[in-house]
């Protein structure tokens, strides 16, 4: 068993840098103040910075000068003085800051387990209980300088292994670094959903967010056979699994909901059962939820598949925040999401609605500043496309069966407009022939 605090290894510390001060840079460099146990030395060694960090010369005097007196009512001289007579050498130093930070380390993870406990009796439900002692048990050791900056050295030699994936993807005609869509004309716009995006998916009631979520699921699922989790708040896995069925099998919804499908479309029937059943897919419908939970649930899969390609969120309005006022709340859900996705390694799609501003507009194409509830969406997000079909508005338009996505945001590349062809009956947008904005569709392949 080893001590929670080393005095030995803290003295050591604050000697060396009496006694060399060229080695105050080098010791503090991933030495936090707050690693110290001991009150008196931590604040010992936060003056001993101070006056480095002013340019002033540290040693027993300049330190008694700058603070006479340590928390326990020490003479900061005479402490000091101690500490530099009863330090040997300076050799050892860097291996007693590292056992100060270790041992700061062991400390937390003591305070972690006693406030799990505290979790384990408190009355809350057991899935935030366990979303509750996730988060304790991640912050332990973020401190940690090391993981907070990287030298531009070692990322250029992280770098040239991108850039050769790159150049393999290239020379192998794709271009594309990230999960497609299965709609091509969209994934040339994102180039893929990548690793750590916040794609925002947004539209009036009706337009067909679910069902462009779905359909991008369902294609990273079957065809990609990457993991993917889906958090359903507004419909439930019945109806999520008629509406897989229809756009995997192309079978009609009505069909499905009176069950005829089983007649008239077995086969379709069959083979999309076992294309579904037999990819990465999970889903939730629990319909109350917080970020929290959330994140707790894909980490749990995640843990369960041995990754997570994709996290579909149906939709932002319907997750809980803390009541602080649902700007407020939405602007740290935003955040929270955004974390989601780099934490997870993946992209998150997250489904928002739009408030009506955009319906008293001769074009009532959404832009921007429609996202409801908070411009910290806008602000966050990688990509944010919105799904508008003109028949909606215009039941006589030419642009009759064409649901068009609006790329208005995409941090990386172009905005733009894809034209597809909707077929609500079978829950799906399907690609259109070369930029086509007739019924020319291309064959649609899960
Ligand atoms: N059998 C059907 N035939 C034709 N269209 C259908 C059929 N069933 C559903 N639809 C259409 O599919 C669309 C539903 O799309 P979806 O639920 O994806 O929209 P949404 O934007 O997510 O809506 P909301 O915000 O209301 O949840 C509606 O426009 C609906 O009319």
């Amino acid at each position: 068993m080893i001590e929670l605090h080393s005095l030995e290894a803290e003295h050591g510390v604050i000697g060396a840098m009496l006694k060399q001060p060229h080695l105050i840079d080098v010791l503090s460099d991933d030495l936090s103040p707050d690693a110290f146990a001991y009150a008196d030395n931590a604040d010992l060694y936060r003056l001993i910075l101070a006056l480095h960090d002013d340019g002033q010369p540290v040693d027993v005097i300049t330190l008694g000068e700058r603070m006479a007196e340590l928390p326990s009512g020490m003479r900061t001289m005479a402490y000091a003085g101690e500490i530099h007579l009863n330090t040997p050498s300076a050799a050892n130093a860097k291996t007693y800051a590292k056992i100060i930070r270790d041992r700061a380390v062991a400390r937390q993870i003591v305070a972690a387990a006693e406030r799990i406990h505290e979790i384990a009796h408190d009355q809350a439900c057991v899935e935030d209980k366990i979303a509750q002692v996730q988060s304790t048990i991640l912050a332990l050791g973020t401190d940690g300088g090391d993981a907070e900056c990287q030298t531009l050295a070692d990322m250029w030699a992280e770098h040239i292994e991108v850039i050769q994936e790159r150049l393999d993807r290239f020379s192998k005609g794709n271009v594309m670094d990230g999960l497609g869509s299965g709609i091509p004309d969209l994934d040339r716009y994102t180039q893929g959903m990548k690793p750590g995006q916040m794609i925002v998916v947004a539209g009036r009631p009706a337009m067909g967010k679910t069902t462009l979520a779905m359909n991008i699921a369902a294609d990273v699922g079957i065809n990609q056979r990457k993991p993917v989790a889906v958090i359903s708040l507004e419909m439930s896995k019945t109806q999520l699994m008629d509406r897989l069925l229809a756009a995997v099998g192309g079978i009609p919804l009505p069909s499905l909901k009176t069950g005829e499908c089983a007649n008239d479309y077995s086969a379709e029937l069959t083979s999309a059962g076992l294309k579904l059943s037999q990819s990465p897919i999970v889903v939730s419908d629990v319909p109350v939820m917080t970020i929290a939970r959330i994140r707790s649930i894909v980490r749990r899969q995640k843990h369960r598949m041995g990754g997570m390609g994709l996290v579909v969120i149906d939709y932002l309005g319907l997750v809980e925040g803390e009541g602080a006022g649902r700007t407020e709340d939405v602007t740290v859900m935003s955040r929270q999401i955004k974390l989601l996705a780099r934490e997870m390694g993946c992209p998150v799609i997250i489904l928002s609605q739009l408030n009506r501003s955009c319906e008293s507009r001769p074009d009532k194409r959404p832009v921007l500043s429609d996202l409801r509830e908070s411009g910290a969406i806008e602000q966050d997000a990688d990509i944010v496309m919105f799904v508008y079909r003109d028949e909606v508005y215009h039941p006589n338009t030419q642009d009759k069966g064409i649901g068009e996505i609006l790329i208005r945001k995409n941090r990386d590349g172009e905005i733009g407009m894809v034209p597809t062809a909707f077929q609500g009956d079978k829950s799906r947008f399907v690609p259109l022939a070369a930029h086509s904005r007739t019924s020319n569709v291309v064959e649609v392949n899960f």
